[in-house]
């Protein structure tokens, strides 16, 4: 254990699992039984002996994976210990009875201890990064531009600048406000530039990550409302709540459509105006309708008039069929962001059905078309497509809904229509996704069974720095990210409950858990005792109930593990009260890591993230370049580390392809973090000591074995999600399950994740049977995102069943 103020209680603890040189007399009974107790002791101990091999200071990495594959938790039948013969003694790496029998816990059946360091496959050191991207003197990309160019320059009303500027301290535009903003204010423009058409187009916006694209679509629409509604302009002037919606931005995240609203009402909250007769913002009402929210509030507010409207898609498309008294007739803007999102699989038809019924509905002018006439109101409805990763998405949209659109970008492209919709395919090759220049994109290569460990040492490196031989803490925020639900809950829990002492973080119902394994052994082999069978607790540990769901205490938690740094989760199956609070507290706490799904990858401004960690590879490389992006945002530095598996190597050509470009950090790097004494080369004990007390955490408690279990299949069905460019990478043939299993703290891989315990979980599994296309049972079951619950996989119920007649109807 560390000794010198570490702020990471990695090893030792109640349930390290270091246990040591146990000598146990054996008692009572026949003496066939105490001699048979008496081995079992004896080879626990060497056993011992044989998880702490690092200490030897062996080299463990690579090692040769054995020809019969072996290494694998499940050993060939040959190498398997029989009860009758008991140890093997000369063959360390072979698993005896002891370490058998010592996996006799929480599933009832036999496991094997097996060491971190040994059958790992060989990882290739070869593979240079092409360009040297994370050098020091990179000039941001995302950053507001350098030259002479202001807001007031481009024709933002004056008011507006100084409040952006007062208020804001946004001072300068950033490259894609600079090149977006003139053609998004069209014939409302003040200032004339005979290159921009001075008509109203629809806009395709496509720019880096935290390049400010949220204000590049929000501001011009504040800017004409408000000029609009100035009677000095010598226009006749008009602005009435009365109006109705007079724009729709639609996100594909409730936290993004949250984030949208904040920005809107900041820029809203603009003082009025010093010129007598002016007048100004107070008319128009910003609002928001998500899911998660009730839905006669929403009405109510709808009723009374929201003009600019922050919405996802399910719920528009359902306030647009249901609620009366929602006006749209005047609609003048439809922001689609994070388009490419929005017109994905899933999406994609409730988007149809709004266009449709927004066309439908703005057809027949309403009663103000009088009053909307003068220059700052579009002619037409004019729909703006935004995102980072947008291609042939806008295809997909132009013949539908887009008319003639503009393709702007942060570099400086400003393509006629027929470039950005006919050109779009012919351009895909050189239209790579970039990420901002000054992000430093870096990629682990570990082997499966080394995963978790690594994971830990790479947070342990962001929070802590050695200073004069002494570890001290640092403030960093970190967002990991996972490919499903049931990971996030499984992490969020053990790195908030590892470490700590029994009986605290664990429910009454696991008390018989409480028994520290080695003893338990010793127990059933003196006693001759059969296991006791274990049950599924009552209470899961997460997700929370409906109760946590409606009153959020708290978001976050700490552990011993990672000793004072707030742990928070987000994704999609948690209550919209603790997303709400996770994304509120994390955006504004100092230092904290966050592990989460692909619910927040995009768009989510969380300010000063330093590190991305990608534990589980994304399932499309626009995923990526979202993930990546929520570090390095407006010009700050920036690191993103990707986890990858030995056999995935691969995928870093496909970014290279991309441009992507990730150096690789050797996983020894990383493990070194460990290692308690500045001097000592040795990671291998503190990563097996931290293994080790991982997996007693995760076996003390049924609970959070079950969990496990469940994160375990939910992660490897995510697994086979990946698009089929990827899939000879990423595929299932490929994962060694033993090994992948110890990444989830387990000794060996769980059976069957339908193996269900509880009453409740076999009804709730038996109704998701029932559901069309969910016949989870079925071993051959095919999976697929479950839009719904945005951007995550949560298990079973997410899952889409083979293809049968039926469903195929
Ligand atoms: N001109 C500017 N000057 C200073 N700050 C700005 C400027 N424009 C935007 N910002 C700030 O930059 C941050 C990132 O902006 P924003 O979230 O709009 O980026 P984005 O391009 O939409 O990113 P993403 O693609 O991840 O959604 C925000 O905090 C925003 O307030």
């Amino acid at each position: 254990m560390d000794d010198d103020g570490l702020m990471f209680n990695f090893g030792g603890g109640s349930d390290s699992g270091a246990v040591t040189n146990r000598k146990t007399a054996a008692k009572g009974g026949k003496w066939r039984d105490r001699l048979k107790a008496k081995k079992a002791a004896k080879s626990f101990n060497r056993n011992q002996g044989m998880l702490s091999e690092g200490s030897t200071g062996q080299p463990a990495l690579p090692k040769q994976p054995r020809s019969d594959g072996a290494g694998s938790t499940r050993l060939p039948k040959s190498d398997k210990p029989t009860t009758k013969d008991g140890v093997k003694p000369k063959d360390n790496s072979k698993p005896t009875e002891a370490h058998t029998t010592a996996s006799k816990i929480a599933h009832g059946k036999a496991q094997v201890m097996s060491s971190l360091f040994t059958f790992n496959p060989t990882i290739e050191r070869n593979y240079k990064a092409e360009k040297d991207v994370n050098r020091g003197d990179v000039v941001p990309s995302n950053a507001p531009v350098a030259d002479t160019t202001t807001f007031l320059g481009i024709g933002i009303e004056p008011d507006l600048v100084e409040h952006m500027t007062n208020k804001l301290s946004i001072t300068t535009p950033t490259n894609i406000q600079k090149n977006a903003l003139p053609i998004l204010l069209g014939p409302s423009r003040t200032v004339l530039d005979a290159k921009i058409p001075s008509k109203d187009v629809d806009v395709v916006v496509q720019a880096q990550t935290g390049s400010g694209k949220t204000l590049t679509y929000l501001l011009p629409i504040v800017n004409r409302l408000i000029s609009a509604s100035t009677s000095l302009t010598g226009v006749a002037a008009f602005g009435d709540r009365s109006v109705g919606t007079v724009a729709i931005i639609l996100t594909p995240t409730r936290e993004l459509a949250q984030q949208v609203l904040t920005v809107l009402t900041s820029i809203l909250s603009i003082p009025p105006s010093k010129t007598p007769g002016k007048k100004r913002n107070h008319w128009i009402v910003p609002g928001i309708v998500i899911g998660g929210d009730k839905k006669s509030s929403e009405k109510a507010r709808l009723r009374k008039g929201v003009n600019i409207l922050v919405s996802t898609p399910g719920r528009l498309l359902d306030h647009l069929k249901t609620t009366k008294s929602f006006s749209i007739e005047n609609l003048k803007w439809l922001v689609l962001d994070e388009a490419d999102r929005l017109l994905d699989l899933g999406f994609e038809e409730t988007i149809k059905d709004i266009m449709k019924i927004i066309d439908e509905r703005t057809a027949t002018p309403g009663k103000f078309k009088q009053a909307m006439t003068n220059k700052f109101w579009p002619k037409r409805r004019q729909t703006v497509l935004c995102s980072a990763t947008l291609r042939d998405d806008v295809q997909k949209l132009a013949g539908q809904s887009l008319v003639d659109p503009v393709f702007v970008s942060g570099n400086g492209d400003v393509s006629s229509m027929a470039v950005a919709t006919q050109g779009m395919s012919a351009r895909e090759d050189d239209a790579k996704f970039t990420t901002p220049n000054q992000l430093k994109q870096t990629c682990v290569l570990t082997p499966a069974k080394l995963r978790l460990v690594t994971l830990l040492a790479m947070l342990k490196s962001c929070y802590t720095t050695r200073k004069g031989g002494r570890m001290t803490h640092k403030n960093n925020k970190v967002i990991v990210f996972f490919s499903c639900c049931d990971s996030v809950d499984f992490h969020y829990d053990l790195f908030i409950n590892a470490g700590k002492p029994r009986n605290e973080g664990e429910n009454a119902s696991d008390d018989s858990d409480d028994e520290d394994p080695t003893q338990k052994i010793l127990r059933e082999v003196l006693d001759g005792q059969p296991p006791k069978k274990k049950h599924a607790s009552r209470k899961p540990i997460t997700p929370p109930t409906q109760q946590a769901k409606d009153e959020v205490v708290g978001v976050s938690g700490t552990g011993k593990l990672l000793e004072h740094v707030p742990i928070f989760r987000l994704h999609g199956d948690l209550g919209q009260a603790i997303r709400s609070q996770t994304y509120q507290e994390f955006g504004q706490a100092q230092s904290g890591v966050l592990l989460c799904t692909d619910v927040a990858a995009r768009g989510l401004d969380l300010p000063d993230v330093n590190r991305i960690i990608q534990y589980d590879a994304p399932s499309d490389l626009k995923d990526y370049v979202h993930r990546v992006g929520r570090t390095a945002r407006l010009g700050k530095a920036g690191e993103a580390s990707l986890f990858l598996l030995p056999s995935e190597m691969e995928y870093l050509d496909i970014l290279k392809a991309q441009d992507l470009h990730a150096s690789i950090i050797p996983v020894e790097t990383v493990l070194a973090h460990l290692t308690t004494h500045a001097n000592s080369q040795d990671y291998q004990t503190p990563a097996q000591e931290l293994q080790n007390m991982l997996e007693q955490c995760v076996l003390r408690s049924s609970e959070r074995m079950n969990l496990a279990r469940k994160s375990y299949w939910s992660s490897v069905r995510a697994y086979t999600t990946h698009s089929a460019a990827e899939k000879h990478i990423f595929h299932i043939k490929k994962l060694h399950l033993g090994h992948y299993a110890k990444s989830f703290a387990m000794r060996e891989a769980p059976s069957d994740m339908n193996e269900t315990n509880s009453k409740t979980q076999k009804k709730r599994q038996q109704k998701n049977d029932r559901l069309p296309g969910m016949n989870t049972s079925n071993n051959r079951t095919k999976r697929k995102y479950d839009q719904a619950s945005e951007f995550a996989i949560s298990g079973a119920a997410s899952m889409v069943g083979p293809r049968t007649k039926r469903n195929r109807k």
